[in-house]
């Protein structure tokens, strides 16, 4: 029997709870006081505001827009000030303080090479810097007695033709710090399978990746990853609730491919405020989030973009909670999810798990 009983669930106690997150984009996540001195740095002189608080309300706004194009135009500005090592380097930094300030102790963050080298950094060269300035943050937060592990997924543009070059980086990157890979961008036309190429490569050897799928259009999306492509897990997936019918006294109904996915059990990569800004779903209160997790899905919680959606993993659970009514072992359960889902060795994630998830979660539940 507990002496204390639970601690209520609030801000500050949830950043206390030891936190995974699998889909946070390192181009979406940038300090707007970082992005005005980078820009002043490298000269990019084409910034919507011109001090943090009016940067960080215009990137909220912005991409508040109903729409996934109009949503990923804010990301102009932050990957023209991310072209050089220091850039790189410091956005990497950066993004680990920022996540282990908010109690996260895993996180597998992602951005596209490709969209790095207009400076004339290589793709390798982009890669070694963004590592190398996780690899530093981390140490960092070690040196404050807290722990936190950061890897890196690497992103192929779905509208650009060079997935295959970029599933070749992350495979020659796979002991350095790039655990797996991602496509992402606008969906809508830009169906899964054209990146077949990729797929089959990185399945060959044996590496790990996501799809962004089911988020700005329907099941055939999501479909064509798990079945055509072979997807690990999926980037949103909201859209598998489009196979789900659930009757009146909640009985629920699975067309084929909602069940395969709960059945293999690929994880969902949820990221609720994103998907308000990107109109994927009109409100939280009819977020698929609540569905999906009381029929068992795998799902996880994360940000998406912390910048363009004002937001941290900590806000995240608390609009979760504060929408569906969840309790501590709940978000217990999504982070071990997100853990078990994870493209690390299944050592460190135990190792996760055991010595820093379930101690923290029970310190919480009382
Ligand atoms: O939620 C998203 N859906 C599709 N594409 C996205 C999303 N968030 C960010 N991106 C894009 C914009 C970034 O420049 C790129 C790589 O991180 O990925
Ligand atoms: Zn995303």
């Amino acid at each position: 029997m507990s002496l204390t009983g639970p601690s209520p669930i609030t801000l500050a106690t949830l950043r206390q709870a030891p936190k995974a997150v699998l889909h946070d984009h390192l181009d979406g996540g940038l300090r707007p006081a970082t992005i005005l001195e980078l820009a002043a740095a490298c000269g990019y002189d084409k910034l919507p505001a011109q001090d943090p608080e009016s940067l960080r309300k215009w990137f909220s706004e912005s991409a508040n827009s109903g729409s996934l194009v109009r949503y990923l135009e804010t990301f102009d500005h932050t990957v023209a000030v991310m072209q050089t090592p220091e850039g790189l380097h410091r956005v990497a930094y950066e993004c680990v303080e920022d996540f282990a300030d908010d109690g996260v102790v895993y996180a597998e963050v992602r951005f596209a090479p490709e969209q790095h080298l207009e400076a004339g950094l290589t793709l390798d060269e982009v890669v070694q810097h963004t590592l190398d300035g996780f690899a530093a943050g981390e140490k960092a937060v070690a040196a404050t007695g807290r722990r936190i592990r950061v890897v890196c997924l690497l992103t192929a543009m779905r509208h650009a033709a060079r997935s295959r070059e970029i599933a070749e980086l992350a495979v020659r990157f796979r002991d350095a710090g790039v655990v797996g890979f991602d496509i992402a961008g606008a969906e809508a036309g830009y169906p899964p399978s054209r990146h077949l190429d990729a797929f089959e490569y990185l399945s060959a050897n044996t590496m790990r990746f996501t799809i962004h799928a089911g988020e700005a259009f329907g099941l055939p999306s999501i479909h064509e990853a798990v079945a055509f492509c072979g997807a690990d897990r999926l980037g949103h997936g909201v859209r598998i609730i489009d196979d789900i019918e659930v009757a009146d006294d909640g009985d629920a109904t699975l067309g084929r491919v909602a069940n395969y996915v709960r059945d293999q059990r690929i994880p969902l990569e949820m990221c609720p405020t994103s998907n308000l800004q990107t109109g994927a779903v009109a409100s939280l209160a009819e977020h698929p989030f609540g569905q999906l997790a009381r029929l068992r899905f795998r799902v996880t919680v994360n940000t998406d973009n912390r910048l363009m959606g004002d937001t941290t993993m900590s806000n995240e659970m608390l609009a979760l909670v504060e929408t569906f009514g969840y309790g501590w072992s709940d978000l217990e359960r999504f982070t071990i999810n997100a853990m078990k889902s994870s493209f690390i060795h299944f050592p460190e994630r135990l190792d996760l798990i055991d010595n820093l998830i379930k101690p923290g979660y029970a310190v919480l539940i009382g």
